[in-house]
């Protein structure tokens, strides 16, 4: 398995070009914590280029946080091109279990086989089709409670499953993996999860999915800790985020990750 720190050095070689067609909450948020991580974000939603402009980005994340019809169909044909032209693509199902219209959406979604799906435990649980205890875009499950759900659209789609929350789980059907770290200030700012699917799209880009996103999810929670150390409260907390995400490097991934392999 190639360590988190030579995938957080390879994504900032490459610093990818990564399409997201997200909500309106995570824009501005995500594109930053992007950037300050070493990636290329490019927020492109219109119908009438979000397929073509697949074909340009080295990855694509859809969100479905602030859905509506006509991004509904950008977000379809974005992931439809991205398969075509053998890119990766990330999708975020967020409050998928709210509502039918979220549910019928993140189906014609799935069926598009992404490469990773990112959420919370509620989320991984109501897109598997079962019962979940979601509060709008916030969990009410636990991740350990998600791990059936996580296996069977890992096996379902051939991708990757990352459940994320107190201890991240990350599973493509066979194998498991815990990430330890994180911390409790990190749901207490908006988009936090959101960006962190654009920070997965930038690290599976040109790399093996689930050894990618295991990287992705170690490297933003060892971040969330050292943002943590010396925060007040969710406001500076949030500055000081971005600022770990840019000088987090590889021989403090390599010394913080926390991760457990099964
Ligand atoms: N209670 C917690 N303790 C530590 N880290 C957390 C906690 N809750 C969420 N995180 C971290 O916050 C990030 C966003 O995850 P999450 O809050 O589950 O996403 P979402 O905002 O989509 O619900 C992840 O890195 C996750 O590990
Ligand atoms: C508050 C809100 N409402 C619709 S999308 C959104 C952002 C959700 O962000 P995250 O899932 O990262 O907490
Ligand atoms: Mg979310």
């Amino acid at each position: 398995m190639q360590t988190p720190d030579r995938s957080l050095d390879q994504m900032r070689d490459t610093a990818p070009l990564v399409q997201n067609i997200t909500n309106f909450v995570a824009m501005n948020v995500m594109a930053n914590a992007m950037l300050a991580a070493g990636a290329s974000p490019a927020m492109v939603h219109a119908r009438e280029e979000a397929a073509e402009f697949a074909g340009l980005a080295i990855a694509l994340t859809v969100n479905i946080g602030t859905l509506s019809p006509d991004w509904a169909g950008a977000m379809t044909d974005a992931a439809a091109a991205a398969n075509d032209h053998g890119k990766p693509w990330v999708l975020d199902p967020v409050a998928v279990g709210a509502t039918t219209y979220r549910q019928t959406v993140a189906a014609q979604l799935l069926a598009l086989n992404p490469t990773v799906i990112r959420g919370n435990a509620s989320e991984i649980i109501a897109l598997a089709g079962k019962d979940a205890s979601g509060k709008g875009v916030d969990a009410g499950d636990a991740v350990s409670v998600a791990t059936d759900a996580a296996a069977v659209l890992a096996r379902r789609t051939g991708g990757v499953v990352a459940v994320t929350g107190q201890t991240d789980l990350v599973t493509d059907g066979t194998r498991f993996a815990e990430v330890q770290n994180g911390h409790p200030l990190m749901p207490r700012v908006t988009a936090l999860g959101c960006s962190l699917t654009g920070i997965v799209g930038a690290f599976v880009a040109g790399q093996d999915p689930f050894e990618a996103t295991v990287a992705a999810l170690a490297f933003y929670g060892l971040a969330g800790e050292r943002a943590a150390n010396g925060a007040k409260g969710p406001g500076s907390f949030q500055v000081a985020f971005l600022d770990a995400l840019y000088t987090l490097d590889g021989h403090d991934l390599a010394r913080g990750a926390r991760i457990v392999l099964s």
